[in-house]
């Protein structure tokens, strides 16, 4: 009788716990999406002074209502090259992946000549167009996808950085190089996606972020289940 107490009180006490791993090459704002989201959730004051991650940073948020009562567990791993090999050890334990892109970092290029670039990675670049690091960007997003570990699971692709004068507006990243990247044949195992738009250093676009992802967590959850807190 105490057990069956025991766990229906554990039951009905504990809430379902999903991990979001944030990836995306070094300096496209990873940490300081993290602090925005630990802000916009808590009362503290986003530390927005980042400084490149060497390892990781984890924070946990509980949604307030009318969010479902949920924990997201955030792991924002540094995106510097040495550090990628330790992205594929957190993709089995994950629920999310959110892929950040620096949009003020792939170059000035024309809608046509995205797509053109991610659609022939093999071929000559054209030295009048500036494609930023683009094709560093698709390089480690379909190494992210080919992983076998990272099969099945939601990925945002947020461009960062709308802020900035410079930036590149979400329908050419979304049409010329995410949509490529996911109908291509390292984007197979993509099961559930979406691309936004967002600042983390202003903040806008972080909630609708995490709406989507704690739509799609809980909506996933039979194939990843959730651990119970
Ligand atoms: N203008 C603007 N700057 C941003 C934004 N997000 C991040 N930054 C700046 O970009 C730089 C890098 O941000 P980080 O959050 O440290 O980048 P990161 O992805 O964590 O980088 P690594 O830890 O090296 O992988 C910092 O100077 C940030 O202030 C944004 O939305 N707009
Ligand atoms: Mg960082």
């Amino acid at each position: 009788m105490y057990h069956l107490f025991k766990s229906l009180y554990l039951h009905a006490t504990s809430k379902e716990e999903y991990s979001i791993l944030v990836l995306g090459l070094d300096n496209a704002g990873k940490t300081t999406l993290l602090e925005q989201v630990k802000a916009s959730y808590g009362a503290s004051h986003p530390n927005l002074k980042t400084v490149p991650t060497v390892g990781q940073n984890v924070a946990t948020v509980s949604l307030p209502p009318p969010n479902p009562p949920i924990y997201l567990k955030i792991w924002d791993v540094g995106g510097q090259h040495s550090l990628r090999g330790l992205w594929q050890s957190y993709y089995a334990s994950c629920h999310a992946i959110v892929f950040v892109i620096d949009s003020s970092d792939v170059g000035n290029a024309s809608l046509e000549d995205l797509a053109a670039a991610s659609a022939n990675p093999g071929a000559t670049p054209n030295p009048n167009i500036d494609t930023g690091r683009l094709d560093e960007c698709r390089l480690v997003l379909e190494s992210v996808l080919a992983n076998e570990d990272a099969s099945g699971v939601p990925i945002l692709v947020l461009a960062n950085k709308q802020d900035r004068e410079d930036c590149v507006e979400v329908v050419r990243i979304k049409e010329g190089f995410v949509r490529r990247v996911f109908e291509g044949e390292k984007g197979g195992n993509v099961r559930d996606s979406r691309v936004l738009p967002c600042s983390a250093l202003t903040g806008t676009g972080v909630l609708e972020a995490v709406e989507w992802l704690c739509s799609r967590v809980r909506w996933n959850k039979e194939a990843r289940p959730p651990v119970m807190r």
